[in-house]
């Protein structure tokens, strides 16, 4: 296997006034390519505040983020901009379409950002929009919406997808069906899929469990036998 990002003694520091609040504390892990992590906590240990380190959306106060072999700590605007572009496929609880673009446009978008043959209309299909491929955003409901930005951070075959919540907005068979898809990318494809989530039981489908608490690490542990996520007991 071979490691595709690193923490390494990662710090985040929020100052306001005179209180230093620490949302991460000296973390470290590495996460495998084409693994399926999921990571849990409570609320405010720190989970999205990992995901933005790493997908180059906030910076570290100290230590090292290294992807690819490239650290990502110390990348100006300019390549932090390039690297979201080539790596980064976001999935989070905002959906950011743009409104007067259709579902297939808001899809096929992608195509001028990195350079991969995009059939957007099978990308919808699989997130079970296909028929929805020519309204915009607002005529669709918000598990709608999200699947659109689910559709459109798949196709850009980025070498990983970090995903906050991504079923938050959906029914369970929608969830089932959008978490399949994205442990198929991590199988088939092998991209690397980092999902935060407050539902255990996904762990259970997970290569590699991460908890934290407290902006630390609690624990890590590794999966020899993975459950297909359409196994597991909701
Ligand atoms: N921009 C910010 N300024 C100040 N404090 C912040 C900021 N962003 C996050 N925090 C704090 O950092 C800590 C970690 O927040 P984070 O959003 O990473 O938690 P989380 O585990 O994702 O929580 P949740 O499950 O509720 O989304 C929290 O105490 C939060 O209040």
């Amino acid at each position: 296997m071979t490691t595709i990002i690193e923490f390494k003694n990662v710090n985040k520091e929020y100052k306001s006034g005179d209180h230093v609040l620490k949302a991460m504390d000296d973390v470290n892990f590495s996460i495998d390519e084409g693994e399926f992590v999921v990571i849990l906590g409570p609320s405010g240990a720190g989970k999205s505040t990992l995901l933005n380190l790493l997908g180059g959306l906030d910076s570290v106060t100290s230590g090292q983020i290294i992807v690819n072999g490239e650290h990502v700590e110390s990348f100006d605007d300019n390549q932090l901009t390039s690297y979201r572009a080539k790596n980064v496929g976001f999935i989070f609880q905002f959906y950011n379409l743009i409104p007067n673009l259709t579902s297939l446009e808001n899809v096929e978008l992608m195509k001028d950002i990195v350079d991969v043959d995009i059939d957007g209309l099978s990308v919808l299909d699989s997130v079970g929009l296909k028929e929805h491929a020519n309204q915009f955003p607002a005529q669709l409901s918000g598990g709608e919406q999200q699947r659109v930005s689910i559709a459109r951070a798949v196709a850009k075959q980025p070498t990983m997808l970090l995903c906050d919540e991504p079923t938050g907005a959906l029914d369970s068979n929608t969830g089932v069906l959008i978490l399949n898809l994205l442990q198929d990318m991590s199988n088939n494809k092998n991209t690397t899929v980092i999902i935060v989530t407050h539902n255990a039981i996904l762990a259970e489908a997970a290569d590699k469990v991460i908890r934290i608490k407290n902006g630390q690490i609690e624990s890590i542990v590794i999966n020899d036998n993975p459950k297909r996520v359409s196994d597991l007991e909701w």
